[in-house]
This record gives structure tokens, sequence and C-alpha cells, in this order.
């Protein structure tokens, strides 16, 4: 299998506080890796490190062989690794199909992927009007028009209905056909589990354990971190 992501002993600390400790794995080409934690473990951290919006103290990040540590967001984002949160913004007085232009995306490119995530008959709505769940759908499309060989989604399913989860997993289903490769922050282990082949449990900062969502759930270690934050099962 190929790597296509390597995070490297990383390690952040903001002042004092280690949020982020020897941190290493790799994601592979094509793959859903799903990243969980409780609150405060670090997984926002890990993100904006590798997408570019954080330095981390010590460690390195490769994309596709080449080290992109430190290296800005958007150069990040030319490359292909894409983040859905911070790098895109919708705007809310601009229409769907608006905000699609705004973004530098051409007509055909746009009208394309509205069709692709079902939202071309939402194309003149203004932004500010979306559902909730159509938001997250044209944040996901956005990022799409940039070609992505690696999406970063940080908690696609908060938020949203049972209904509009059920439009996300679509989405997911239609990005996974297309071969982008899949790294997902989420709390909501049910919606994850559909999609992720492998998941990485993180905790205060540490990796606590990683493998399939059927081995996670029955691994004692995950369960105590998860103890007094929820059911680990649920939500
Ligand atoms: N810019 C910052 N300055 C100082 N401390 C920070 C900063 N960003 C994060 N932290 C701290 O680092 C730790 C990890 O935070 P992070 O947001 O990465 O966790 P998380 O796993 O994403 O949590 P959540 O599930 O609540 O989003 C926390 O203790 C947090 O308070």
């Amino acid at each position: 299998m190929k790597v296509i992501l390597e995070v490297e002993n990383v390690k952040k600390k903001f002042g004092e506080l280690v949020a982020l400790e020897n941190i290493s794995f790799s994601v592979y080409d094509k793959e859903c890796l799903g990243i969980i934690g409780p609150n405060g473990a670090g997984k926002t951290t890990l993100f904006n490190i590798i997408s570019g919006h954080l330095k981390p103290t010590a460690g390195e990040v490769y994309f596709n062989g080449e080290r992109i540590t430190g290296m800005r967001p958007s150069k990040i984002a030319k490359r292909g690794l894409v983040r859905t949160f911070q790098i895109l913004k919708v705007f809310q007085n601009l229409t769907v199909e608006e905000n699609f232009r705004a973004a530098g995306i051409e007509r055909k490119d746009a009208e394309r992927i509205m069709k692709e995530l079902n939202l071309h008959e939402r194309r003149n709505v203004l932004a500010k009007n979306l559902s909730q769940g159509e938001m997250r759908k044209l944040n996901i499309a956005l990022a799409l028009a940039k070609n992505p060989k690696v999406l970063l989604l940080d908690e696609p399913f908060s938020g949203l209905s049972p209904a509009e989860c059920q439009e996300l997993h679509s989405v997911i289903d239609h990005l996974k056909e297309r071969g982008v490769t899949l790294v997902i922050i989420e709390h909501k282990l049910k919606e994850l589990f559909n999609h992720a082949e492998r998941v990485i449990v993180l905790n205060y900062g540490y990796i606590l354990c990683e493998g399939t969502p059927e081995e996670i759930v029955q691994d004692v270690r995950v369960i105590e971190a998860y103890l007094g934050v929820g059911n680990v099962a649920g939500s």
C-alpha cells in the first residue's frame, strides 16, 4: 500500500502545555482514516499542523514523499492536501453558484460538482438560506473543486439532523468512489464507523491505540478514555 501522508514524531507545545507528544502514523492512498478522542485530546491541533496552520514544536509531516512541515496552508492545498475548514470560506450573501465563482472555480467544473453532490437545484439559493447540511455539503464541494488527493474533514457530522447525516453519508461515499483519501475527525462514532477502515485514538496528546472500528470499540483503554465524556457506542 502506498503511503500518501506521513506524520513523524510530531510534538506541539503551547507554552508549558504539551498538546501533542511523539505522534507518528501513516495514511495510505485512498483509505479513510478516522481520528477520535475525548475533548482536548489534540485532534484539531494535529489537523492544524498537517494543513500548515500551525508549526509543530518538533517532528515532520510528509505528503506524497515531500516534506511539507511548516509550509503555508495555501501551498499545501495546491499540492492536493485540502482541509474543509478554514481554507474555505463560504460567503453568506452569495448564492451557491456565486460561491464557486468567488473561489475561482470555472463554471463547467462548478456545474459538474454541484450535480455530483446534489446541490445543483440549490444553485441560486443564498448561502445564508441553506440548511446546516447543505452548508456542509457546499464546503465539501468547494474543497472537491480543488481536486484534492487528501481531504481532512473536521467533525463533518456535528450539528446535523439524522436526515442530513444520511445525505452526508452519500457525499462521503462519493468522495471515496472518486479515490479521495480521507482523514476524518469525528465525535459521532457511529457515523464515522460507516466509513473509516482504520481509526486512531488520541488521548491527552498521545496515540492511545489504533485499529479497525471493531477493534477500537472493544479496547478497554478506549472505553476508559471515554468514561465521563459519553458512551463509546453512542451519539
Ligand atoms: N492556540 C492554543 N493555545 C493554547 N492552547 C491550545 C491552543 N490550541 C489548543 N490548545 C490546547 O491544546 C489541547 C488540545 O486541543 P485541541 O483543540 O487540539 O483538542 P481536540 O481534541 O481537537 O478537542 P475537541 O474535541 O474539543 O475539538 C487542549 O488542552 C487545548 O486547550
